[in-house]
């Protein structure tokens, strides 16, 4: 049986690809994923594509644990970077369901009641096919606060923002045009403040990532969470995991209530210690009349 070799499956893949094979990711050296628990966390989905993707979950040393990435949550920030519009199948390791923390994230995906979850036993059998809304009934979803018509998360959506001036050089010029195009791409409907992070390793390899909203606030992604995923996604395995990244750009706006700044410095300070950090900020455009 085929096992997933990366983060996007090839049809081939996918077809044979279940989360009862051990999976051999090109992360598994030397990235450990799950330092603290022994519990290793895959989450497959279908995307609206038809495609397969992957997720793990992230345990960060020197981190509490709250900042940690659940595999579904890995696997969201995935389809976003891929700009799959949704999420039609789940899977999780066997015997595991999603927790609660990643039911409540899910519902901020357009129609998630509907997402289909495939449940199994510890050893991958007894299959079974449940809804999201029969694993978490009387949701709190994004329907509360938000009118109908603002996109939902894996939706197409620009936030509308520029860079502020004055021009400040930094030695990693195309992190800024890549964490504007993060910010712009940010779901932050609740807070209005969307913030965005770019990445760039050793060898000069430029990856991003923005920060993802919850109506719950607290099962919200952060910025450099999310950008971390696309880093793993694409880096393939350097020697140093994240210690490979040299340069983080994080743009927000200038005084918005919901700010990330301290937030990603610590974060890099811990795991990335040769990475030079810079905060850049955006505002919006304003609309012509
Ligand atoms: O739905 C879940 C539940 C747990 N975990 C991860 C978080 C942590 O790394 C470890 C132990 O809870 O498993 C997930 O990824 N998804
Ligand atoms: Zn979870």
């Amino acid at each position: 049986m085929a096992q997933p070799s990366s983060f996007v499956l090839t049809p081939k893949e996918a077809k044979s690809a279940s989360v009862s094979d051990p999976i051999h990711l090109p992360l598994q050296d030397p990235f450990v994923l799950a330092p603290f628990s022994t519990l290793k966390v895959i989450a497959l989905g279908i995307g609206s594509s038809g495609q397969v993707f992957v997720g793990v979950n992230v345990e960060f040393p020197g981190l509490p644990l709250h900042h940690s990435i659940h595999a579904e949550q890995f696997l969201v920030a995935n389809l976003a970077l891929n700009s799959e519009l949704k999420l039609n199948y789940l899977a999780v390791s066997p015997g595991v369901a999603p927790c609660g923390h990643c039911r409540q994230f899910l519902q901020e995906i357009r129609e998630a009641p509907e997402i289909k979850i495939i449940l199994t036993d510890e050893n991958g059998d007894n299959e079974s096919l449940v809804s999201l809304e029969s694993l978490l009934p009387e949701r709190l979803g994004p329907d509360s606060l938000l009118p109908e018509n603002v996109p939902r998360l894996l939706e197409p959506c620009h936030n509308g923002l520029t860079l502020a001036g004055p021009v400040v050089p930094y030695r990693y010029p195309d992190l800024k045009p890549a964490g504007l195009a993060a910010v712009n791409r940010s779901y932050a409907p609740y807070s209005k403040c969307p913030s965005g992070v770019a990445l760039v390793d050793r060898q000069g390899k430029v990856y991003s990532g923005w920060y993802m909203e919850s109506v719950a606030y607290n099962p919200s992604l952060g910025p450099v969470q999310a950008a971390l995923v696309d880093y793993m996604v694409r880096c393939g395995g350097g020697d140093g995991g994240f210690k490979e990244i040299v340069g983080a750009v994080l743009v927000e706006k200038k005084d918005a209530e919901v700010r990330q700044e301290q937030t990603a410095r610590m974060i890099l300070e811990t795991i990335a210690p040769n990475c030079d950090f810079k905060v850049f900020h955006c505002y919006e455009i304003p609309k012509e009349n």
